[in-house]
């Protein structure tokens, strides 16, 4: 039976409640944690947005969301219209000072109640959001709030940010969400490598010849075309997810799992990527935007006909990064990271390849093991090794994997990130947040990447729908005698 964390009462304020993220996933991440008896009915959810609606209104359009986002769990009408009960709608426009506060304050009349405002607008308004609330009594002692990504566009524009909402809330209370280190397979990096000192010994230089870390959508823009083409790959994919998964590789053990011990730790990776000047943006930076191509059998037009807006776009929807960390532990491990939408399959993964035998004393020896940390399509690991060939006469060897997949191993359903972010936000567990100085750091490192692309340094490349990328993708890895993990044979 799976290990029930049941929270006490707490008020949750979703800023942004008619919006893509609320309905497809925080709204249903709230009902299955509610349906798993994580909460009760002493739950307040209070939904603020724009759009005129009365709360009945509302909870008929979140009954219908639900039924479409979370089809296998709204299916029980009670329980359902329990959870929808806890909501409450309020209009407002939350750029205006003198808007309906008010009515935000009526729906919380408990100061003493652990209180989380959820910010899942665009960014430009969480400073004067944070200013509004602080304006109107609504900070008490026991608030938090969460910022959804991105934090700017540039280290100053996140500086922006950071100093609005830090006017009102100190940092220890200020949650930026990063979904993947809600991911089951992220979070199981740390136990992977600080449960198994064996592993551990191999996770470094010595044996590890480089990493190479993948998220692979199929999907292309959808209709966050205006944000997305503002935002890019790089932006969207690595400053933050990316960046975040490779701490979490990279990083040496943290003294405790507390917040700040993990965070220490994977603010040190960040200082300790290798600078991208200009010249090595030219040669360890690949970018690319998709053209029509077929995708699962079917033909899908290219980025700009997406965008739909315009003809023509210079914004990336594709990544290939080759860098180093320099460490006594990584120095001589390049990474590779890769991000890009309308690929061939959806796929998140960490591999780990291993360095080959030093001395072979065998005469087909296979390519180098490796560990691979599947995160989607679903959480799996493998560990493929050589092992003898069976059968008689000879020493011959080949690679065999090792594997455990997660939904063959364990009964427990599989959670959204969000449904895992959401509740550690409301019992005030800030480890899968990102503080402060990780978004500086991450932002540093980026920025030269995005000012070299404006000065035209680097070509856009195309790529067909259902590709891997940019022909130069493979190019890159290729220099070093290495392949993407599709690429490689067994
Ligand atoms: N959608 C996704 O998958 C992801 C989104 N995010 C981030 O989450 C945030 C929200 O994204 P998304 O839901 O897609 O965006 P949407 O554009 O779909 O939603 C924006 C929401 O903000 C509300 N809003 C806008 N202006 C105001 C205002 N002045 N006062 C009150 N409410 C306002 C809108 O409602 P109304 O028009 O009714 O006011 C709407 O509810 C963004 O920062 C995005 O980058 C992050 C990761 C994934
Ligand atoms: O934050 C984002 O993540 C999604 C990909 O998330 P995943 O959990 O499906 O891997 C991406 O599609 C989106 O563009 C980006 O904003």
């Amino acid at each position: 039976m799976a290990h029930v964390h049941r929270t006490g009462a707490f008020d949750f304020i979703i800023f942004g409640a008619t919006g893509d993220l609320t309905r497809r996933k925080l709204l249903p991440a709230f009902l299955r944690r509610f349906l798993a008896r994580e909460f009760g009915a002493e739950a307040r959810i209070i939904c603020v947005a724009r759009t005129a609606h009365s709360t009945d209104e509302f909870r008929e359009h979140v009954q219908q969301d639900l039924r479409e986002f979370a089809p296998d769990v709204a299916r029980d009408e009670d329980k359902l219209r329990e959870f929808l009960g806890l909501l409450t709608y309020v209009a407002l426009d939350a750029t205006q000072a003198d808007a309906d506060w008010q009515a935000i304050k009526a729906a919380l009349p408990d100061p003493e109640r652990t209180r989380v405002f959820y910010l899942a607008t665009g960014p430009s308004l969480y400073a004067s959001v944070c200013e509004a609330l602080s304006a109107h009594g609504l900070i008490t002692q026991h608030s938090r709030v969460v910022l959804e990504k991105p934090i700017g566009t540039s280290l100053a524009t996140a500086r922006a940010v950071n100093e609005g909402v830090g006017r009102f809330f100190p940092e220890e209370a200020i949650y930026r969400i990063d979904h993947y280190l809600g991911k089951e397979g992220v979070q199981n990096i740390l136990a992977l490598r600080f449960a198994n000192p064996a592993l551990e010994k191999l996770w470094s230089s010595e044996a590890i010849e480089h990493v190479q870390i993948t998220a692979a959508e199929t999907v292309g823009v959808g209709s966050r075309g205006p944000y997305y083409d503002e935002a890019g790959a790089l932006r969207d994919m690595v400053q933050n997810h990316l960046l975040q998964v490779l701490c979490m590789v990279a990083m040496d053990a943290p003294a405790s799992l507390r917040a700040d011990d993990l965070r220490n730790e994977k603010l040190k990776v960040l200082n300790a990527l290798r600078p991208m000047t200009p010249d090595m943006v030219r040669q360890n930076v690949i970018r690319g935007q998709y053209t029509a191509g077929r995708l699962k059998g079917e033909e899908v037009p290219g980025y700009t006909q997406d965008l739909a807006t315009k003809h023509t776009s210079s914004t990336e929807t594709f990544v290939a990064i080759r860098t180093k960390i320099r460490t006594a532990r990584w120095g001589n491990t390049p990474f590779y990271l890769r991000t890009g939408k309308r690929l061939a399959t959806k796929t998140t993964e960490i591999v780990l390849q291993f360095r080959p035998q030093a001395w072979p004393i065998f005469t087909n020896m296979p390519s180098p093991g490796r560990l691979v940390i599947r995160i989607a399509p679903h959480e799996e690991l493998s560990f493929v090794m050589a092992v003898r060939d069976p059968g008689a006469g000879g020493l011959r060897v080949r690679n065999a994997t090792l594997n455990m997949s997660y939904e063959h191993t364990f009964s427990i359903a599989y959670q959204d990130s969000y449904e895992r972010l959401l509740l550690d936000a409301v019992r005030g567990d800030p480890a899968l947040f990102i503080r402060r100085d990780e978004v500086d750091a991450s932002w540093r490192w980026v920025e030269p990447i995005l000012d070299t692309w404006q000065q035209g340094l680097t070509p856009l490349e195309p790529y067909p729908a259902g590709s891997w990328g940019p022909a130069s993708a493979r190019a890159l890895l290729a220099r070093d005698g290495a392949l993407w993990h599709e690429d490689m044979l067994t």
